[in-house]
């Protein structure tokens, strides 16, 4: 996966070049360079400690790559901007139950972006709102605080926050992790649903061999001291088209309903 920049369906969607991380003096990512083009299923499988998590915070901004660079959408990730193209689930989300925010509330908050903290919530974001509360099916734990519901709701509510922008580019944190075996089965039935019918590009960490080698494929493309790589592309043309929002994600709710 050399770093290239593409046009049309084979756009480029995260780059790497030669990126190395340190934690103060504490190696962590050396060389790394890989590219992930539009609608690639990209499986990120390491051991406890590999830098996974360190390298999905530096592609969404959270942490400076410590040499190399990382580009966006073809766009260095110091300039980019546009955060909205990208949901980011992290890593387990435990909350206190006093937590005082509602799932509503949650869900709303993944419309503020980077910048925009106090904007006003119109009917149009209410809608988006309660579409991904819905397709996600929490819409009747809406008015629930997030701090009192199960870890795959709660993994669920992530999920639709990072859904309710329509983002292009989706990166998933050990999603199933502490779930039960069969809400786990579910939720990858609906990641590969949004796969194979969404134009949407996947990064997502697993500790959960048989998907990966299931879904992406058996062998890793690439491997990084312990991180390894695994990639499907899904480069048909006629998919490589923009949906309608609203209507995929019904579609995609009524796909999880057969499938459930
Ligand atoms: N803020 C930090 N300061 C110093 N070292 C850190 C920090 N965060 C992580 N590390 C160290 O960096 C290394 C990589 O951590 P990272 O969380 O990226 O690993 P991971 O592959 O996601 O691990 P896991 O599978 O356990 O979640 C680990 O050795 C970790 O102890």
């Amino acid at each position: 996966m050399e770093p290239s920049m593409n046009a049309g369906c084979h756009q480029s969607i995260v780059t790497l070049d030669d990126v190395f991380f340190f934690y103060e003096n504490k190696k962590v990512i050396e060389h790394l360079s890989f590219n992930i083009l539009e609608r690639d299923f990209v499986g990120l499988i390491g051991s406890n400690g590999a830098g996974k998590t360190t390298l999905l915070k530096m592609i969404v901004g959270l942490l400076k790559p410590s040499q190399g660079q990382i580009r966006l959408f073809g766009q260095p990730v110091s300039t980019f901007r546009d955060w909205e193209r990208i949901g980011y689930v992290p890593q387990k989300n435990a909350f206190n139950p006093l937590f005082p925010a509602t799932v509503r509330e949650v869900v709303l908050s993944g419309l503020y972006g980077k910048k925009n903290m106090f904007r006003r919530i119109g009917k149009a974001d209410q809608q988006k709102c309660e579409e991904a509360l819905y397709v996600m099916r929490i819409e009747d734990l809406a008015d629930r605080r997030i701090g009192q519901l199960s870890g795959g709701q709660q993994q669920r509510v992530f999920l639709a926050r990072a859904l309710i922008n329509n983002p292009e580019l989706l990166i998933l944190d050990e999603p199933t992790v502490g779930i039960d075996a069969e809400t786990q089965a579910g939720f990858f039935r609906m990641i590969r649903h949004m796969h194979q019918h969404h134009h949407i590009t996947f990064i997502m960490v697993s500790h959960d061999m048989d998907m990966v080698q299931s879904y992406i494929g058996t062998e890793p493309i690439q491997k990084s001291g312990s991180l390894s790589f695994y990639v499907k592309h899904t480069h048909e043309p006629e998919n490589c088209k923009e949906t309608n929002l609203t209507h995929s994600m019904q579609q995609l709710r009524e796909k999880i309903e057969v499938l459930s």
